[in-house]
């Protein structure tokens, strides 16, 4: 397994809590309790099983309609075709009632044949007048609640994604990315459907059941007292039903959101899936994830299943029996057969539309639920403290950087320390090589530089200025890493060597990087040069090229300390040479500091430190530490200077009789 496997294996097992008290460096002391605010793990975002927990936020429709705000405006006009349309639908049935009662009193000999026609006709025509303007309202209004869920849901969506990439980096270390990704997709979706959809036909729907009530009562209070008698029954089914499938609902989707997240991380590494023959077991693993998505969704079936076999025919029985009354009533002489008939037709509206709420507020419940979710990490505040405002100028030969005391436990792992007592100076254009056995360290260090976390005790400066303080873009330009495996972007060359720089650059200065990182003859030789892409996670470039495409991206930040994870050792000699050769011209006239796993770049540096268990045991130049015979000359002996990264036994010998003729310091002169 190669070294940053290894880490990444490490990190998705520090996910699991049973795991979380492991760690590489065995003997690094367990630090006192609650060692400082990091202390807290890092809070991940909600599992399933916390689908239920009242502890998260009561985020619901109401909060939806707060962020829709802006659009005020539109949904205030969008109502009022709601209306226009609602009311229009409602005098349906009444001039149905009108078209029966001409008929009945033509057939009774109550009026003329020919003027019971001329009432049809005017009936007529007054229907499609009607119909006419309920058309018209009702597209306005759905164009402009859609229109206007759409703008709110964009809004939405880029404020989630801000706040996602505003957070520390110890909150991505707890939480999946493609449950994050599920977020803004799946759980946006659900909110969008709702926000579209379904708060609209809600409105359409209460408004007719409320108007249709009052229509059933004007029409017959005898017929819609008895209707009434069956409404608690009916509205006790419906809350019942309501409860448990929104339970339902919102465990389906934190289940559907972890399914997700296992099938992005595994289709993001299937080249390692397949080489190693696994496609069975990650199937088999999503198949778990997909069932459990399955058992969700089967319980949400058998609830709606009861619902609709006992509501149904309990709704249909009782509206029987509305029906019965009635035409006793019409035989009695208490009630026109047209008025029956616009009562039936009130009823039938407004059962539709209390079926219309049953149906929607399945989408509504679901909304409810992801909009609790994306709320949730909307509201959440980054826990790393904001950085200050300083911009230290320095020394022009390269940044000061100095470790004192520190002491640093991951969030995620609060209970044990990784660095405990380290202490390390650098002086302005100076190279530090750190080296030493795997877990000792030695990338944490990096990440503090990078300020991803702070350090619970102790305290860590650039050019003297407590790292905290200083402006977040002031640092990331001062301060550059090339890492063993560098991030590319499926974007294009171009892109990709400008990503570091928040300035306008010029060709000229994209080409002098390039050629600076040696990469400048490979990017002309592609047919779009600077224009080619690069495929995802850069696929199309070799291991070497991406690295050297790394160098030009770090370069171009002119920073003032260089970050080096030297990674040369999954390049085969011809990219090692060309890398090696790239991060030499990289590192001149300015400060470094590199994780070592080459020899000869420890010989090159001006010091060297031997990081072990989180903290420095040796340091100084190559040939002194060999000559005191410490841990680093037996670091040598075993040729270990970073995980899997050996180191060939004739380069040590060379070195070796390089180190004895020399100070050291310039053996393989880095500088
Ligand atoms: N994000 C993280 N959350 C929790 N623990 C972590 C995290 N990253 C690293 N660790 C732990 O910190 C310790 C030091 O890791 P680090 O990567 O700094 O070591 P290293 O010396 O760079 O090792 P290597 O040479 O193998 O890269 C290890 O025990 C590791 O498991």
């Amino acid at each position: 397994m190669g070294r940053k496997q290894q880490s990444r294996q490490q990190q998705h097992e520090q996910r699991q809590p049973l795991l979380q008290n492991g760690s590489d460096a065995t003997d690094v002391e367990a630090p006192p309790p609650a060692p400082g605010p990091a202390a807290a793990p890092a809070a991940a975002l909600p599992t399933a099983a916390d689908a239920d927990a009242d502890a998260a936020p009561r985020v619901g429709v109401l909060r939806l309609l707060a962020e829709a705000k802006p659009e005020a405006g539109t949904i205030t006009i969008a109502t009022f075709f709601l209306f226009i349309a609602a009311l229009a639908n409602l005098a349906i049935p009444k001039i149905a009632g009108r078209l029966i009662d001409a008929c009945t009193q033509a057939a009774a000999g109550q009026i003329t044949a020919a003027a019971a026609r001329a009432l049809l006709d005017q009936n007529l025509y007054l229907v499609l007048a009607v119909m006419g303007a309920a058309g018209l309202a009702s597209g306005l209004r759905a164009y402009l609640f859609n229109s206007a869920a759409e703008r709110v849901m964009c809004r939405l969506r880029v404020r989630l994604f801000t706040q996602l990439v505003q957070q520390e980096v110890a909150f991505f270390d707890v939480t999946p990315v493609g449950e994050l990704s599920n977020r803004l997709s799946e759980d946006t979706r659900a909110m969008k459907d709702a926000a579209t959809t379904s708060i609209s036909m809600m409105l359409r729907s209460l408004l007719t059941c409320v108007l249709g009530a009052v229509m059933m009562f004007i029409t017959s209070w005898r017929l819609a007292s008895l209707t009434c008698a069956t409404l608690p029954v009916t509205l006790l089914m419906f809350r019942t039903f309501a409860r448990l499938n929104k339970r339902y609902v919102t465990a389906q989707l934190t289940s559907a959101a972890a399914a997700s997240a296992t099938a992005q991380e595994v289709l993001a590494g299937i080249r390692t899936v397949k080489s190693f023959a696994k496609e069975g077991h990650i199937v088999r693993k999503y198949t778990s994830a997909a069932n459990d998505i399955l058992s969700w969704g089967l319980k949400s079936a058998v609830a709606s299943g009861v619902f609709t076999g006992s509501a149904i025919p309990f709704a249909f029985g009782s509206m029987m029996v509305v029906l019965w009354y009635g035409a006793v009533l019409v035989l009695q002489g208490d009630m026109s057969l047209g008025d029956l008939n616009a009562y039936m037709l009130y009823a039938i509206f407004v059962s539709g539309s209390a079926g219309g709420i049953a149906g929607t507020a399945a989408s509504l419940i679901a909304a409810v639920g992801a909009g609790r979710r994306v709320f949730q990490l909307m509201d959440r505040t980054p826990q790393l403290p904001p950085s200050g405002t300083l911009k230290p100028a320095g020394s022009p030969a390269g940044a000061s950087l100095e470790f004192k005391d520190v002491h640093f436990a991951y969030p995620s792992r609060p209970d044990s320390w990784v660095l405990s007592g380290f202490s390390l100076a650098i002086s302005p254009g100076q190279s530090v090589a750190l080296v030493g056995a795997s877990g000792g360290g030695k990338s944490t260090v990096v990440k503090l530089v990078q300020r991803f976390y702070d350090p619970q005790r102790g305290s860590l400066t650039l050019d003297g200025i407590d790292i905290r303080s200083i402006d977040t873009t002031f640092l990331h330009q001062a301060v550059a890493l090339v890492a063993q495996e560098p991030l590319v972007f499926s974007e294009s060359i171009e892109y990709n060597i400008c990503f570091g720089v928040h300035r306008q650059v010029t060709q000229a200065e994209i080409e002098a990087a390039a050629v600076a990182a040696h990469a400048h003859g490979f990017i002309s030789a592609l047919p779009q040069g600077y224009a080619s892409r690069v495929g995802e996670a850069g696929v199309m470039l070799s291991g070497g090229q991406r690295q050297r495409l790394a160098i030009a991206r770090a370069l171009l930040c002119a920073p003032r300390l260089l970050l080096l994870d030297e990674a040369t050792s999954a390049l085969d000699a011809e990219s090692e040479h060309l890398v090696q050769q790239a991060l030499q011209e990289a590192a001149r006239n300015r400060s470094v500091m590199v994780i070592a796993h080459r020899l000869s770049t420890v010989t090159g540096a001006d010091m060297v430190a031997v990081v072990q268990a989180g903290s420095v045991v040796e340091s100084g130049t190559h040939s002194a530490l060999m000559a005191a015979g410490g841990a680093y000359s037996q670091l040598v002996q075993r040729q270990v200077f970073g995980a899997g990264a050996g180191v060939e036994v004739q380069e040590v010998q060379e070195v070796e009789h390089a180190g004895s003729s020399s100070s050291g310091a310039d053996a393989h002169g880095q500088k």
